[in-house]
């Protein structure tokens, strides 16, 4: 991505994770564009990254290479037909990180034919721990492939899936799963505080267990299982949480969510993929 230009067109949560990350890479800020209408996220993201930006997105997108496309599923029919004939003469290299949408329904509004990639990143990308799982269109040749990646390469880990129905999966997995995360520190956080510790102390503890648990799966060679069960000893207090857990139907539960999480992936693909 040695020389490339990048566009962001939509200035929001995921755009700033991903630039964040990019700038943190090492990426040049000035060359680093991102369009919005919102006058606020405009202002946001200069401030914060130091790049430019637009309310205008023929303007932002002039001389890009690549154009990250980062508006909300409900939004991108519109936005692609309104910038299908402002690609002709440079045919940049477009990344969609729209939830659901298909590669074909918006290539169809792109005009046809163009090199696309949809991609899920998560915004842990802005602490460059993203994880991102991408798809190529038939038009993408292999030095736009090596680019997509090479971009959120920098922002953290990379994956190509072959089959595109996958994405609804990843979607409800790493695309959502920060989330889950995230309630997950809150709610021990809570029951710290709770049980009597001060809320500084409830909140510090739940992020460094959070974070030690992912590093410790993350560089080991043992199974998340074999690592709980490390932590469980026999007739001690683990063994009293977990069961606990296992008896409020945890599992089950995380499972309902993330298919409750790729049902609505697959739903936004069929209510917002009719757009003709
Ligand atoms: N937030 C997340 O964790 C993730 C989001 N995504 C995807 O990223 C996309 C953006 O999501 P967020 O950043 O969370 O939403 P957001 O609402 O924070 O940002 C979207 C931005 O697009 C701007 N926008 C709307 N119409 C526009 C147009 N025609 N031209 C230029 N800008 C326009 C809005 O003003 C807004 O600032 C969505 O499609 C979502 O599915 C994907 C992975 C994770
Ligand atoms: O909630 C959403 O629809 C987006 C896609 C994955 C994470 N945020």
């Amino acid at each position: 991505m040695n020389e490339s230009q990048l566009c962001f067109i939509g200035a929001g949560n995921m755009a700033r994770s991903l630039i964040g990350g990019l700038l943190a890479d090492g990426f040049p800020a000035d060359r680093i564009r991102a369009s919005d209408p919102d006058a606020g996220q405009r202002e946001a993201v200069a401030q914060r990254f130091g790049v430019q930006v637009f309310a205008d997105n023929a303007e932002a997108l002039a001389g890009a290479h690549v154009l990250i496309l980062a508006v909300k599923p409900q939004g991108l029919a519109a936005l692609a037909r309104e910038l299908a004939p402002q690609l002709d003469a440079a045919n940049p290299l477009l990344i969609s990180v729209a939830a659901g949408i298909r590669a074909s329904d918006l290539d169809r509004w792109l005009g046809g034919n163009r090199p696309l990639v949809r991609c899920m990143p998560n915004t842990p990308a802005l602490v460059q721990s993203g994880a991102t799982a991408l798809y190529a269109t038939a038009a993408v040749n292999d030095a736009q492939r090596n680019l997509a990646e090479s971009i959120l390469r920098a922002v953290g880990l990379t994956l190509w899936v072959e089959d595109e129905t996958q994405m609804d999966a990843v979607t409800a997995l790493s695309g959502s799963g920060p989330a889950y995360f995230f309630l997950m520190i809150e709610a021990m956080q809570q029951a710290g505080t709770d049980l009597g510790l001060p809320a500084d102390t409830a909140r510090l503890l739940a992020l460094q267990t959070a974070f030690g648990a992912a590093r410790m799966a993350l560089e080991s060679e043992d199974p998340p299982g074999r690592l709980r069960e490390r932590v469980t000893s026999p007739g001690g207090t683990t063994e009293r949480a977990l069961a606990a857990l296992e008896d409020g139907g945890f599992r089950a539960l995380v499972a309902r969510a993330m298919q409750a999480a790729q049902a609505r992936s697959r739903e936004l693909a069929e209510q917002l993929g009719a757009d003709a």
